[in-house]
């Protein structure tokens, strides 16, 4: 029934994601209101219960509308739920500091990791923002398309807060919706960052015909590398194994909903990142992901081979093959190095 675990919760953000985000909450909120950078956006929203550019068949419940103006979205709002891409973070959470009462819990669902800084996208939102006590992220195998048609998935929710992690569970759930809940903020939001640009090399292997052993094994693979990652980043272990690691790691390797498998078939038929971005409209946050990935795992001095063949396909100019060879070349060692396994 609407409206039983709080008043209004605001969406900042109305893309795939958020789109399908404010269909789900709208069960549990009695008003969602979507902050949309586009006016026709918000307008379709408001007007007529769609999205115009993101999921347009995908018919919005009665109490979701939409508005340009981040203060309307904004005001009065018990819960907000920030769905921008990565890249736009910062400067939206700009916008949203002088709005955002005090004790107002916030709840991050863009993966990604900020260039220079290295921040996770809550640890953006708090340095910005302030409060990083009502701070959560929600992560997993979650492909707008899917939870738009209620087709069964799952997420967890991550808080330092239990309250907190238990509010946006409540505010979440839904018949064909599951959210588990976490305390490690960090575990979840690095595989979610990480996972995507795994996903751009299994498209890549997708697009080069690779086969289905080759998709399995860099998924295998790249869930070793997440883990090593993210656990130099303060991760619990455990968590690489659940919904934001695994789940979300296999969702998006395997669907051809996927932008960032997508992208990676579209790089060896010749298609350039800016292209496909401009064609879709929708954003491959793998590309970025690629990035701060590979430099963290230098600072941290982590081993991360699929990572470091995405980055240097995507912003050295190294050839596909000559990455896919060099992967294969590497001497392999102990198979859980760096997870406990030996060093050798
Ligand atoms: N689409 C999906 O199924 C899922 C997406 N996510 C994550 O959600 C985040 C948002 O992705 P989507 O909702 O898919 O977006 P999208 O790719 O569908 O749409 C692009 C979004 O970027 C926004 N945008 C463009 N320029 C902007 C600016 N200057 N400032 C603020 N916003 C701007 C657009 O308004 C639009 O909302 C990403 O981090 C993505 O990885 C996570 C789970 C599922
Ligand atoms: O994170 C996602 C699914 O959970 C979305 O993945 P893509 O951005 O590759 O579509």
């Amino acid at each position: 029934m609407a409206g039983t675990v709080c008043g209004k919760v605001a969406v900042v953000g109305m893309g795939s994601w958020g789109t399908a985000a404010a269909g789900l909450l709208a069960r549990n909120a009695g008003e969602v209101c979507g902050w949309a950078l586009e006016e026709e956006v918000a307008r379709g929203i408001s007007e007529g219960h769609r999205n115009p550019l993101y999921l347009p068949s995908y018919e919005l419940p009665a109490n979701v509308r939409a508005t340009s103006s981040m203060g309307e979205a904004l005001d009065g709002a018990d819960a907000v739920v920030v769905v921008v891409p990565s890249a736009f973070m910062r400067p939206t959470a700009e916008r949203l500091a002088p709005l955002l009462g005090d004790d107002v819990p916030v709840c991050v669902l863009t993966k990604g990791v900020e260039p220079g800084t290295m921040m996770l996208m809550t640890q953006v939102v708090a340095d910005v923002c302030g409060g990083p006590g009502r701070m959560a992220c929600l992560s997993g195998p979650t492909h707008a398309e899917e939870i738009c048609q209620g087709k069964p998935a799952a997420a967890v929710v991550a808080a330092a807060s239990d309250a907190v992690a238990d509010l946006f569970r409540s505010l979440f759930i839904a018949p064909s919706f599951r959210a588990y809940v976490s305390s490690d903020m960090v575990g979840v939001e690095a595989c979610g960052a990480v996972k995507n640009v795994v996903a751009i090399a299994c498209g890549i292997a997708r697009g080069l015909e690779l086969g289905d052993n080759t998709s399995a094994v860099l998924m295998t693979r790249g869930l070793a590398e997440i883990g090593r990652l993210a656990c130099a980043m303060g991760a619990e272990p455990m968590t690489c194994m659940g919904l934001a690691g695994m789940g979300d790691l296999a969702t998006t390797c395997m669907s051809p909903h996927s932008r960032n498998r997508t992208f990676g078939a579209a790089l060896v038929a010749g298609e350039t990142l800016d292209e496909y971005q401009a064609r879709t409209r929708m954003v491959v946050e793998g590309a970025a992901a690629a990035r701060s990935a590979h430099e963290l795992a230098g600072r941290l001095g982590v081993d991360a081979p699929i990572v470091a063949a995405v980055h240097a396909v995507l912003y050295d100019h190294a050839p596909l093959q000559g990455e896919m060879r060099r992967l294969l070349d590497r001497m392999p060692y102990d198979e859980f190095y760096g997870l406990g396994g030996d060093a050798r």
